[in-house]
Formats: C-alpha cells, structure tokens, sequence
C-alpha cells in the first residue's frame, strides 16, 4: 500500500486534497481526521503538517508528499520534487524599511528574521553573503518593528502586510515557490507511484486545457486548424453538409477567447467550448 503525506491545515491544504479527489482518490471526510485509507487505490493518506512532510518522505516512512517547494529546501531533507502542481504559488522576497536598507547589498551583516532559515541561509550562501539569520515562527514582519531584526525574508501576495510594517521590498525573489509532489531522493521506479504520477499529471492537464469545438467550410479548413493544432493533432470529422466539416482540439484555457475570435474571423461557426474532467495524455 502506498503511504501518502498531505498537508493537515493551511493554504495547501485544501487545493491538495480537491486535486488528489479529481485524480479519482478517497480523501478525508472531516478536517480533524489525520488517516484517510484508500483501500480500491490501495493507497493511505497521512494527514501531517505541511513542514513536516519532507522530514517523512525523506526518511523513507512514507512514499510521497505534497508540500511546498520552499519547505522542501527549508527542510534539506533528502527528498526531490518528482511534479509541480501548480497551486499554493508563492514568491519569497527580503524586506526592509527603505531608510536603513535598500538594496541587496547592505543586507551584509545584518539580522534578517525568517520563518525559512534553510532557504535564506541557502541564498545566502549562493552569494557569498555574510548576515545573521533568526528563525522565527511567523508574523515576521514585526520583527523589524520590535528591533529584532533589520530585515525580513517572507512569502509576499499582496504586499498588505509589508506596507503596514513600513517595508519594502528589496531586490530580486529569493525563491519561487508552489506545491510539488515529493519523493526521497534515489527511491528505486515503483509502477504505483507512476500511476499516481499519471493521474496527477491528468488533473493538471484537465486543468490546463478545455476542448474546442467548431464547424468550417473544408476549404477553410488548413487555415482554421493552423490556430486550434491540438496536442497531437486536430480530430477532423465530415459533415452532413456538403463541403464542411467539424473539428475538435484541446486548448489551453488561457488562450481560449482569443482563439474563437479568431476562428470567427476565419469564418468557423458554432465554436463550442467544454471543460475537460479527466484525462490521460
Ligand atoms: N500567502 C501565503 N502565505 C503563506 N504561505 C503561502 C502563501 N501562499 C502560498 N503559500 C505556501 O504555503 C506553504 C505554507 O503553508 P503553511 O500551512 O505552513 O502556512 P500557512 O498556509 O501560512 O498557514 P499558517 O501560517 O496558518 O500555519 C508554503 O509552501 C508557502 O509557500
Ligand atoms: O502580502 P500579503 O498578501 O500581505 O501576504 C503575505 C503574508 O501572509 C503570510 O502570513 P500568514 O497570514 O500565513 O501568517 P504567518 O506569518 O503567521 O504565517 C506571509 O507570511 C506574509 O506575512
Ligand atoms: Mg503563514
């Protein structure tokens, strides 16, 4: 049975338990509940707090877990990201009061405050520069109020809290993060974890992409596919009306408004647009 670690609480928590039920698993049915056994996938699910997981995958006492990139490096865990799965995005950013520190290169000897000490420390050491890291739990930002430190190295979305604490940021991200799938580092091939891999991959896809839809003349036809090529290629069917024909492709969701003005323009009609529940590429 393969043993899987995903998040308890927080802001993966949810996105990682709605992304593992659209891949067709069995996932808790109250939020206090810290096991979920899956027994027609033959999976069980541990719920655990999401800085935790790298420390048990890497250890080897479950086979895979959904965390955060950041929290993977935090941990140096000998753990390795196998997918990213494209939520719980985050962008890490040092901070300061303008007035005392500006730029990356008066953070040199100062305290910078973090609730990320193995990525800043990493960061750090990628530099070269020397600074005195404190790890605190959260709320960081007070840091710098309170005089505990001169700067601060934090996840920023808004930029609210910054502002509220008088600070700014200060040259480029330090990390870019969201939710990857993890593995232990040198875990030899296992067909089930592929599988789960596949579904996974599935979602993101069924995600990514919806399906398109559309009716054109068939001399129009090279110049309306030009636009909608699909993955492989476009599914082209005849009609009952002599000289059409009807076309189906994926697209990516992003790209799909612009894409029926342009098939309009070409001359296609009846441009449909369905989403995509499931899929396997
Ligand atoms: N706005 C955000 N603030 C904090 N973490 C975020 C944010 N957006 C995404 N994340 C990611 O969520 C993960 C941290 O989750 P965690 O549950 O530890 O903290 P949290 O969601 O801030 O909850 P809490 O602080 O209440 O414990 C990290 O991978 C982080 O990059
Ligand atoms: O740029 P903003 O939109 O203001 O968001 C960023 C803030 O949100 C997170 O804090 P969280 O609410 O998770 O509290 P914590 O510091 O206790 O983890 C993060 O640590 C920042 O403090
Ligand atoms: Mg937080």
């Amino acid at each position: 049975m393969l043993r899987i670690a995903i998040p308890n609480k927080g802001t993966l928590s949810g996105p990682a338990t709605q992304m593992l039920r659209e891949a067709g698993y069995r996932q808790r049915g109250d939020d206090r509940d810290l096991v979920c056994r899956d027994e027609a996938n033959d999976v069980e699910f541990f719920y655990l707090r999401p800085r935790d997981i790298a420390t048990y995958v890497g250890s080897g006492d479950l086979d895979l877990g959904i965390t955060g990139r950041d929290l993977l490096v935090d941990s140096a865990s000998p753990a390795e990201e196998t997918l990213d799965l494209d939520f719980g995005g985050s962008t890490f950013w040092f901070a300061a009061r303008p007035e005392t520190v500006a730029s990356v290169d008066m953070i040199a000897g100062r305290r910078i405050a973090t609730a990320y000490p193995g990525v800043v420390e990493r960061h750090l050491a990628e530099r070269g520069v020397d600074a005195e890291v404190i790890r605190l739990d959260g709320a960081v930002e007070n840091a710098v109020r309170l005089g505990v430190a001169d700067v601060v190295a934090d996840v920023v979305s808004t930029g609210a809290t910054l502002r509220q604490a008088g600070l700014a940021i200060i040259g480029e991200p330090i990390l870019r993060s969201s939710a990857v799938l993890i593995r232990r580092t040198g875990a030899s091939a296992n067909p089930q974890v592929d599988q789960l891999v596949r579904r996974l991959q599935g979602v993101l896809v069924a995600r990514r992409y919806v399906m398109l839809a559309y009716d054109v003349r068939a001399d129009l036809l090279e110049k309306a596919s030009a636009l909608t090529p699909g993955i492989e290629s476009p599914t082209i069917s005849p009609l009952h009306r002599e000289g059409w024909v009807a076309v189906q492709a994926m697209v990516l969701r992003r790209d799909v408004h612009r894409i029926m003005d342009e098939l309009y323009e070409v001359g296609a009609r009846a441009i449909l647009v369905t989403d995509i529940h499931a899929c396997r590429l």
